[in-house]
């Protein structure tokens, strides 16, 4: 029987990263993945997701180029063409993600693992052993029980459809809904977005996700709140027709559901262990990613402390130096910063207004919404929003957002400031870079309350 120092179990954004940083730290490390490499993020999430965002926002581009001079016949999306160039740039991620194993010298066991105890694990049909072992194995698309259930697709489907539907129907308010529905959307699907609540995008800052209401809207989406599905039926010509609690009813060639993901425990054998879960059902694991059982850990969307790519691969790497080099590796889960890909781009880092009020005495919102330049010469009517939120008492950052082009981008920069403490006397004594929309940040004179 193969024994290891590590066996990780899935090689995704976190098992991958624990597993080449303990190999790097002299650990005999391997790794069971029974699907494809790199998980989640390089197959179905991130990065297929967001090939899928640049050639959506082209339709943008396409129009907006007349204001700039330029004429275009009626350019033609060829979805066969987008979906076989995202398929061979997956499979050349696959294959880096193969080299950077063996480079690392981990070894890459392939099959379903499942746990037959504390120290051994079945991968495939072979049985290995070892001194400690990493659960690293994810999540899976979620869809509740409604009649006609099996006539909807999932994330993981979207990225693998033959046609591109003439309609769809999305049904969630968070990321993967309301990025998808800017990707159908701006691809020329007419695209209808259902959310159960008020107001879709929970958590992030309320005027942001006000402000995105108008901006999806006037992009075309039909945005559906208050309102959830009661049943799914297709007809002969594979015509989806969805029943909306409100009385509503929708066709459409595919019905998405993006309404969050479970940690994907099948058959991982957990019973031989002690491993146990918390309430929402995620890994229950101590400010060491250790589970219940000792020498079995946890880390990435399986414990769930934010489902994000760098999330999980911070909690790798601080996990495999605790274990094979200096110990006292910590993650700092206080600043996350994120985006979410819609258009225009949502991007923020710390807390947002409301969240700012609740916690401190005082705060000053400075912000400012206003057309990008590069618009200027067009017919769009596509604005952006900042926003810096401050505690007055201590002058400090504690929040910045933004909904417009490239926010993502913009917004990493000011995390790093943010995590240094920066105050708001910080901004503005800092230059701005002419002309950007990223000088915004540091021109915002007046709060404006
Ligand atoms: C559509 C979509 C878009 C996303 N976009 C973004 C984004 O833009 N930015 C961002 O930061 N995050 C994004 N995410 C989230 C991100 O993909 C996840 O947070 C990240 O992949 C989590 O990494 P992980 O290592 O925990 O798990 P995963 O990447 O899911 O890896 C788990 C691996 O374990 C394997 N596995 C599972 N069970 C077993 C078993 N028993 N035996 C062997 N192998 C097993 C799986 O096949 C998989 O390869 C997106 C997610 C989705 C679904
Ligand atoms: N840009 C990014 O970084 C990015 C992009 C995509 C996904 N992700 C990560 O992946 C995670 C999963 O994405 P997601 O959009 O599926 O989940 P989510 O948790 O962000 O949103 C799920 C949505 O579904 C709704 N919902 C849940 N159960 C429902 C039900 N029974 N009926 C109707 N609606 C229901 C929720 O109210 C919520 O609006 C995200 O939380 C995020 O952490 C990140």
């Amino acid at each position: 029987m193969q024994h290891f120092d590590l066996l990780v179990i899935g090689a995704g954004s976190g098992g991958v990263r624990a597993s080449r940083i303990a190999a790097s730290l002299g650990a005999k490390v391997a790794v069971a993945e029974e699907r494809y490499l790199g998980g989640t993020c390089v197959n179905v999430g991130c990065v297929p997701k967001k090939l899928f965002v640049y050639a959506s926002h082209f339709s943008d581009l396409f129009s907006q180029s007349r204001g700039y001079g330029w004429a275009l016949s009626d350019p033609q999306l060829s979805w066969k063409t987008l979906r076989e160039n995202k398929d061979r740039e997956i499979e050349r991620l696959n294959g880096v993600y193969g080299r950077l194993l063996d480079n690392a010298g981990v070894t890459l066991l392939e099959g379903h693992a499942t746990l037959l105890g504390s120290k051994r694990v079945m991968v495939g049909d072979e049985e290995v052993s070892a001194e400690r072992i990493i659960i690293a194995v994810g999540g899976w698309p979620f869809v509740p029980e409604f009649p006609g259930r099996e006539h909807v697709i999932d994330s993981n489907d979207v990225f693998y459809l033959d046609e591109l539907p003439e309609e769809i129907v999305i049904v969630g308010g968070g990321y993967i809904a309301a990025e998808f529905a800017g990707i159908f959307n701006g691809l020329g699907v007419k695209t209808h977005l259902v959310y159960r609540r008020e107001l879709f995008l929970r958590g992030f800052d309320r005027e942001i996700r006000e402000f995105m209401v108008e901006q999806m809207r006037a992009k075309g989406v039909v945005l559906h709140f208050n309102a959830d599905v009661t049943s799914v039926s297709v007809d002969a010509a594979g015509v989806r027709n969805v029943t909306l609690d409100n009385g509503q009813q929708l066709s459409a060639g595919q019905v998405m559901y993006a309404t969050g993901r479970r940690p994907l425990l099948d058959n991982l054998g957990l019973e031989s262990t002690n491993v146990r879960l918390t309430d929402k059902g995620t890994i229950d694991v101590d400010d060491k990613f250790e589970t219940h059982e000792s020498g079995v850990y946890a880390i990435g969307d399986v414990v769930g402390r934010a489902e994000l790519t760098p999330v999980a691969l911070a909690e790798g790497m601080a996990l495999a130096r605790n274990l094979f080099g200096e110990v006292g590796q910590a993650v700092n889960y206080d600043l996350i910063p994120t985006a979410v890909f819609t258009q225009p781009n949502i991007a923020t880092v710390g807390l947002s207004e409301e969240d700012a009020r609740e916690r401190y005495e005082q705060v000053a919102v400075y912000q400012s919404s206003f057309k990008p330049m590069q618009l200027s010469l067009t017919d769009s009517d596509e604005r952006c929003i900042i926003k810096v939120i401050v505690d007055v008492a201590s002058d400090q950052v504690v929040g910045c957002h933004m909904a417009g082009p490239e926010a993502g981008e913009i917004i990493q920069g000011l995390a790093v400031a943010m995590t240094a403490g920066a105050t708001k006397a910080d901004f503005d004594r800092t230059i701005g870079i002419h002309p950007t929309l990223a000088e915004e940040f540091v021109t915002l004179r007046q709060a404006v309350r």
